[in-house]
């Protein structure tokens, strides 16, 4: 083990890097997996963990105490946890701030090691256990998603961004005679404050600690509702050897937090994913202070999304049904990229109707994500329920549109929504606009000889432009297709669900309003969290200040 340390620590190691993503556990019956999996659901099930604020490696308390419950069995308490207040915010920035520059000055590749070292504890059993069962209860997660999230994607973050910047490094600029040149990647003065959102546990980790590699101090805000994962992730970095003081986990009221970010002479970026609006709400605090900074503020910020599916009259239906049922209603549509609008050929449309209908009512099972067979659970909180249920209410009552199946809710036990399809006749309604964030798709039936104005109507009926699907097996017209929606979404799938990227192989982000487009899990990323400083050294001394013309 010390040997393989030193190794990794090596530069040639480090700049030999490279990664490969982490292959997804299946946790068939009885397998290990499985069986870790449920002790430690079992172990989480029979406690309430007390989930502390961390600054500078210590535990601190205040008395607002909150609740994390289970989405799908909200009477059951799973974790209390405390709110940071303003001034043990001020204090983690202070410290940040000061833990700063040492935390730089570490050779890259120690730094990097700690975030390889993190992502072999993540991939083995013991701790991979406790990423994926509290990111199951805490977040409702299936085992297959909750290991698609918190397992695969937290390690691939940890191990790419190591090969992004080893590769990021082999740049250098031209030496003359007269002079070296040297190209050096610094962290940001000041600290980093990473907000997250409840839907994936990786995401959490990543925006913490993508900041931490490049030399940053973070104030990493956990969502209310993923704090328990998140907290599992934070004590994965201190098992590798994350110095305390370089990530400061800092649970807090989104609005305390946001406001006391943006207050501080030292905020030098902040990384936030999560809704479009709080996002512009931050952005208009960091513009209310502008004149206060010691720098200007990076923003980098992936939001929501209104993503389509777009059918093409030669698409293959059983491609098209298969897809929009695992994109639109996987982990209840809380995912960012979920498919929540559906351009329909009128030829196409009882087939799909169905079939879609025939899945979604004898085939989806709908139930606590604590039996296997489950395909998908509850809403994250009230807040999800009270907005789905609105959306599917508006439904029901707007003549513009008609519920083709699902639309049934109940929070008496858990936060549950059903699968729902919604037929719309105005392509522009509000249910073809707005993100709902739930298991809802709204169609709108196109004629068969009107695809081009549908085209149109894709790129021009939301301002989101996050993920998107074109189904056409004609290559031709998917080509022409793709090229006129170049801009309606940062992740474009052909004959392909607009879920599942891999880090890698699918770098992430949206455009327009659906966010700043850096590419969770590209070569690009981390640049955002670097001041580099480019360093000329003159060999020889200056004889005289004439220029040769003059002579
Ligand atoms: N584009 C992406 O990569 C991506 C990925 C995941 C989720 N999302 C988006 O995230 C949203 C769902 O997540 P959510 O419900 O957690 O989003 P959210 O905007 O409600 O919350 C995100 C985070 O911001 C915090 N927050 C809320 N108000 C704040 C404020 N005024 N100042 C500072 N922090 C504040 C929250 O506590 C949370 O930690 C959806 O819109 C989804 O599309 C986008
Ligand atoms: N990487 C995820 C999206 C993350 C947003 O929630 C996907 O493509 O399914």
């Amino acid at each position: 083990m010390y040997r393989l340390y030193i190794r990794r620590c090596s530069s040639t190691f480090f700049h030999q890097y490279t990664a490969k993503n982490e292959p997804v556990l299946e946790y068939r019956r009885n397998s290990n997996e499985l069986k870790q999996v449920q002790k430690v659901l079992d172990e989480y099930k029979s406690k309430v963990t007390r989930v502390p604020c961390i600054i500078d490696g210590k535990e601190f308390w205040t008395e607002d105490i909150q609740k994390q419950v289970l989405p799908f069995d909200h009477k059951h308490v799973l974790a209390e946890y405390c709110y940071a207040d303003k001034s043990l915010l001020e204090k983690a920035i202070e410290r940040a701030v000061k833990n700063q520059p040492k935390w730089d000055l570490m050779p890259i590749e120690q730094r990097a090691n700690i975030f390889l070292k993190a992502a072999d504890l993540a991939s083995d059993l013991k701790w991979r256990s406790h990423l994926v069962a509290t990111t199951m209860l805490g977040q409702g997660k299936t085992v297959f998603q909750a290991e698609i999230d918190a397992a695969c994607e937290l390690i691939d973050f940890w191990r790419f961004n190591v090969q992004h910047l080893a590769s990021a490094m082999t740049y250098q600029p031209i030496s003359t005679g007269d002079s070296d040149n040297n190209y050096q990647y610094r962290g940001l003065e000041g600290f980093v404050a990473a907000i997250s959102p409840f839907n994936f546990t990786a995401i959490g980790g990543h925006l913490a600690s993508a900041p931490a590699l490049m030399g940053n101090t973070v104030l990493w805000k956990p969502s209310d509702t993923a704090t328990l994962s998140n907290y599992i992730v934070y004590k994965i970095l201190e098992e590798a050897g994350l110095p305390p003081g370089i990530i400061q986990f800092v649970p807090s009221k989104g609005v305390d937090f946001g406001k006391t970010i943006t207050q501080s002479p030292d905020l030098a970026a902040i990384t936030f994913t999560g809704s479009t609006t709080t996002f512009k709400t931050l952005w208009k605090w960091v513009a209310e202070n502008l004149d206060n900074y010691r720098t200007f503020p990076r923003l980098i910020g992936e939001c929501g999304g209104k993503n389509f599916h777009l059918i093409h009259p030669s698409a293959d239906l059983t491609t098209v049904i298969n897809g929009t049922i695992r994109s639109a209603f996987e982990y209840s549509g809380q995912k960012c990229s979920a498919c929540s609008r559906v351009y329909l050929p009128r030829s196409l449309s009882n087939k799909f109707y169905s079939q879609m209908q025939n899945i979604i009512k004898n085939e989806l099972r709908i139930d606590t994500p604590l039996k296997f067979d489950t395909f998908t659970s509850a809403v994250i909180d009230r807040n999800s329920f009270n907005r789905i249920r609105t959306s599917i209410d508006f439904a029901r009552t707007s003549p513009a549109t008609k519920i083709l199946v699902g639309g049934e809710y109940d929070d008496s036990v858990g936060f549950y929504v059903k699968p729902t399809l919604i037929e719309t006749t105005d392509p522009k309604n509000k249910l073809m606009r707005e993100e709902i964030f739930g298991p809802v798709v709204t169609i709108y039936v196109y004629d068969d000889q009107k695809f081009d104005e549908t085209v149109d109507l894709v790129n021009d009926t939301t301002n989101y432009a996050l993920t998107g699907s074109i189904f056409c097996q004609d290559k031709t017209i998917l080509e022409k297709t793709r090229e006129r929606l170049i801009h309606t979404a940062g992740n474009l799938y052909l004959n392909d669900k607009s879920t599942g990227s891999v880090v890698n192989q699918q770098p992430f982000g949206g455009a327009r309003l659906s966010g700043t487009n850096d590419k969770a899990g590209g070569p690009h990323y981390l640049l955002r969290f670097t001041s580099p400083l480019t360093v000329k050294n003159m060999k020889e001394p200056l004889k005289t200040f004439k220029h040769v013309s003059m002579e």
